[in-house]
């Protein structure tokens, strides 16, 4: 890890999370390179760390040992055609950070046989609380899997799944997954507001709510069911909340909008693969 130099071509915001997350953790800002056409980008990365910056992929390409696809997925296909020659010659790990871009599609675009992680991170990565589950592919081997362990551990947790097609359900579940909770946020503040307590009042009780109960599920060892139970009285407040939700058909709710967008992530892949 200390003597293995990055390059992250896309120097926007979830680079500039990863780099912020490794120089934090310890890892030398020299051995860091990052290419983006947009100087914008580079001037708001090199505020986070004194990393390489430049404009020219093949240079960095040639400059690093693991290159970090972090563009977005409808130019993956333009950018991966680009550097596969410098790939080809210089077979570097690559790690993809791109939603729905499968490791099969991206082979074929930078020429094949070439190492991929593919990687499904999600946007609390830019407070390094981020969940991230990981696929490589046969051409990783055992060090290169342990290097992307620890460039996605340092935004959050990293996982790894045993195939590809799971990464759709890290996707459903952790990937689209922040986005279920700030709906529940939405929710809790508004009908608190209604109830007549001010903005500020609703917000800060909602979000810190919303805190309280994810630390205590992570530190606890009892499950998110038992700790639900310890806070439900009989006949009290919240038996009477949880009885309406689970009415309402919430459990089901969720295994729809869980499978929906599992679905969806596979007709993404479809998608881009013919881009
Ligand atoms: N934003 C998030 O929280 C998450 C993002 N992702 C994935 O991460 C990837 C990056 O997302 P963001 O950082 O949010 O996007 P972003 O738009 O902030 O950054 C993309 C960067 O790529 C640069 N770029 C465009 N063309 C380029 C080229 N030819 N060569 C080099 N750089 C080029 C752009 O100038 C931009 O700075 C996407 O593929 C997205 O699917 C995945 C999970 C969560
Ligand atoms: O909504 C999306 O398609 C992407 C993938 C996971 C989070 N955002």
């Amino acid at each position: 890890m200390s003597t293995m130099r990055i390059g992250f071509i896309g120097g926007g915001n979830m680079a500039a999370s990863i780099i912020g997350g490794l120089v934090a953790s310890g890892f030398p800002a020299e051995q860091i390179w990052a290419s983006d056409p947009n100087t914008e980008s580079l001037d708001k990365l090199r505020e986070v760390a004194p990393v390489h910056t430049g404009s020219d992929n093949h240079a960095l390409i040639a400059a690093v040992d693991i290159v970090i696809l972090a563009v977005k997925p409808q130019i993956m296909k333009i950018v991966a055609s680009d550097i596969a020659a410098s790939v080809k010659e210089q077979q570097p790990l690559i790690i993809t950070i791109a939603a729905g871009v499968t490791s099969g599609s991206l082979n074929g675009w930078l020429g094949g046989n070439t190492a991929i992680v593919r990687c499904m991170p999600n946007t609390p990565a830019l407070v390094r609380s981020g969940a991230t589950g990981l696929f490589a592919n046969a051409k990783v081997n055992a060090t290169q899997r342990a290097q992307a362990e620890q460039i996605l551990q340092a935004v959050g947790l990293a996982l790894w799944v045993d195939n590809e097609a799971q990464l759709d359900a890290v996707t459903a579940l952790s990937g689209s997954g922040p986005a279920y909770f700030f709906l529940v946020m939405e929710a809790m503040q508004a009908k608190g507001m209604a109830m007549g307590l001010s903005p500020e009042v609703a917000k800060q009780l909602t979000l810190q709510t919303a805190l309280g109960a994810a630390q205590m599920a992570i530190s606890s060892d009892v499950d998110a069911a038992e700790l639900r139970r310890r806070v439900t009285s009989p006949k009290g407040t919240t038996e009477r909340a949880i009885k309406l939700l689970q009415d309402g058909g919430l459990e089901g709710l969720f295994s729809q909008a869980l499978e929906g967008a599992r679905l969806r992530a596979e007709e993404l892949a479809l998608e881009l693969d013919g881009e």
